[in-house]
């Protein structure tokens, strides 16, 4: 993967990074590095996540799997980083398999879906970290009793990944489902490269090995400073540009099949570096389709926020057929694949021209190892980016409070923050 932060820099762009302060910027990124190899190394809470490359068993992953193989259809039941990382990975690579999302528990949503479905040739694949998600867990009945009104016995069908307790877990033993474990240290949204991320992708018949080497290539070469490791640029590039007024991160790949990477990357740097009054708001765009929305707001709007474009350097392409079309005969002779590279280097080159702070992401496929080294360097970048924000990367106290608000509304314990709901001020105009 290549990071290229020259459009970043304060001699092109308003905010810049000084190429001096990078320089000392730089001592900084060592020793968070240094911090990131020692909690590597005792596999700490979340640092453990940069260790999945080498820890987590691809094999046991394709055992789990193996039993659901006359299925063409999954249903991953799970929310957040039981989802995103998944969905990523099938939503980019799965041709042979339909692979759905129950992320929410909208119910017109829900009805229309399971209603739609084969349920007999259908797999469900229940994850949770916590094994505690409220969402999650209430669509799992509900695609189980569906399962049951199909006539469809669910207990072969459906396998579970969670952590080592919790009522998911308890519910696997209770019916002897298949389990596979959460890894200890790998917080929800540092999960993709782990049984969470990796089992829709072994259903979906992906290379999950190459996925793991693609990812393992990046933690080999992750080293004491941004200039030789592109990742750590990504990550000290997006903080340095932050403190500097672009509190707004747009992500936006040039490829259909990344539109879902860049919802996870949302959910990786919100959750992980929205702290303490600190953080870089990530925004979800699409190239070459929201150049014709948004961009005009990038480039021409205030100056917070930077845009990361991604692409790869390799695609499949399509010709444009020849037109005697007054006016089109340009296109003709080339392929959507230039006319989508020209789009991304004109993008490019319009921000910079605007002095709007731009990064460039390359990687070679979106392939299997493409993926891998992708999502394992955007963690790693975010990581590196926690560490010099000085903020707790792995927790996630504000959703935790709004969990619990939500289940002391449903009656599922008494929870204080619960009761804020009735605190609300209103001002309703109808
Ligand atoms: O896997 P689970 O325990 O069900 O958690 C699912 C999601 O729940 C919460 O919203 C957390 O903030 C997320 O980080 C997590 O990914």
């Amino acid at each position: 993967m290549k990071v290229d932060i020259g459009n970043a820099l304060a001699s092109e762009a308003t905010p810049g990074v000084p190429e001096g302060a990078l320089d000392r910027l730089d001592r900084r990124v060592a020793d968070a590095h240094d911090t990131i190899a020692a909690g590597r190394a005792a596999s700490t809470h979340g640092y453990e996540s940069l260790n999945l490359p080498s820890t987590v068993d691809p094999e046991a992953i394709r055992a789990a799997v193996a039993p659901f193989d006359d299925c063409d259809t999954l249903l991953n039941v799970g929310i957040g980083g039981s989802a995103l990382g998944a969905a990523t990975l099938t939503d980019a690579l799965a041709d042979d398999v339909e692979a759905y999302y129950l992320d929410n528990v909208d119910p017109e949503w829900i009805e229309d879906l399971l209603s739609e479905i084969d349920l007999e040739s259908t797999a469900v694949n229940v994850v949770s970290r916590s094994g505690t998600t409220a969402e999650t867990l209430a669509n799992f009945l509900v695609v189980r009793e569906a399962m049951d009104d199909a006539g469809v016995d669910w207990t072969e069908r459906t396998w579970v990944t969670t952590g080592e307790a919790g009522n998911l877990r308890n519910l696997a033993d209770q019916h002897d489902l298949p389990a596979l474990d959460v890894p200890d240290g790998v917080p929800g949204r540092f999960s993709a490269l782990s049984t969470v991320g990796l089992a829709a992708a072994a259903f979906a018949d992906l290379d999950i090995e190459a996925v793991l080497a693609g990812a393992g290539e990046v933690a080999d070469d992750l080293s004491g400073s941004l200039y030789d490791t592109p990742a750590y640029a990504y990550g000290a590039i997006t903080y340095a540009l932050d403190v500097r007024g672009a509190g707004v991160n747009a992500m936006m790949p040039y490829a259909e099949s990344l539109e879902t990477f860049a919802e996870w990357y949302a959910q990786l740097s919100a959750e992980s570096l929205g702290k303490d009054g600190l953080g870089q708001t990530p925004v979800r765009a699409l190239g070459a389709t929201d150049q014709h929305s948004q961009l005009q707001l990038y480039r021409a709007g205030p100056h917070d926020k930077m845009v990361t474009l991604v692409r790869p350097e390799e695609r499949a392409d399509r010709a444009i057929p020849e037109t005697d079309l007054e006016g089109l005969s340009y296109l003709g002779g080339s392929t959507l694949g230039d006319l989508l590279d020209a789009e991304f280097e004109a993008t490019e080159a319009s921000l910079a021209q605007a002095d709007l702070p731009n990064v460039r992401i390359e990687i070679d496929e979106v392939d299997e190892r493409g993926l891998g080294e992708l999502l394992y360097s955007m963690e790693a970048a975010t990581i590196l980016a926690g560490e010099l924000y000085d903020v707790d990367t792995f927790v996630q106290p504000a959703v935790e409070w709004g969990k619990k608000a939500a289940r002391g509304l449903l009656g599922g314990g008494e929870f204080e923050e619960a009761d804020a709901v009735d605190q609300k001020t209103e001002l309703v105009v109808e």
